[in-house]
């Protein structure tokens, strides 16, 4: 049975339904959501959402983080630019389960327009069930850590 969590989710305008979707499904599957925004169907930036979940999860308000665009490639630069967040974009469920198993990620990234929102609970479903596998993973990630911290990998 998946592990039940407490989930910070936000979206852009373009990922206002997918939110819906998604919130709706893991409330009723037994998480805890945050949703963080946006709530209207105004146009707004998507650096600033990605940062909030970022900071609900690295401030251990949140285990997992989730942020939906319109294709997701911005949400997840910017994700992936705060120390601490490993951000996997995700369209399929092998990638979902990869981007657990392997990369340990804390925060989903999903685009609206490239996915449906069945496609979206499955690979959410997939992302949040799959356990990460450690071991040479682990090492790697250790690497990555240190790229963060500026340090050159041999
Ligand atoms: O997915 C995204 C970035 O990767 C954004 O949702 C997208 O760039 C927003 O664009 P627009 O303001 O034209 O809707």
């Amino acid at each position: 049975m998946m592990p039940r969590m407490r989930i910070a989710i936000a979206g852009d305008h373009n990922g206002l339904l997918m939110k819906a979707t998604l919130v709706e499904w893991l409330t009723a599957d037994g998480h805890q959501v945050d949703d963080r925004g946006t709530h209207g169907a105004e146009i707004v930036d998507y650096p600033p959402l990605c940062a909030d979940v970022a900071r609900q999860v690295l401030g251990g308000h949140a285990e997992r983080g989730i942020v939906i665009g319109g294709t997701g490639g911005g949400e997840a630069i910017a994700s992936n630019k705060i120390r601490g967040i490993r951000a996997g974009l995700c369209h399929s469920t092998f990638l979902a389960e990869i981007s657990s198993a392997h990369n340990n990620t804390n925060v989903l990234v999903l685009g609206a327009k490239v996915i449906g929102p069945a496609e979206a609970v499955a690979i959410t479903s997939t992302w949040l069930s799959t356990p990460f596998k450690g071991e040479r993973h682990q090492r790697r990630l250790d690497q990555i850590a240190a790229l963060e911290r500026g340090e050159p990998l041999h």
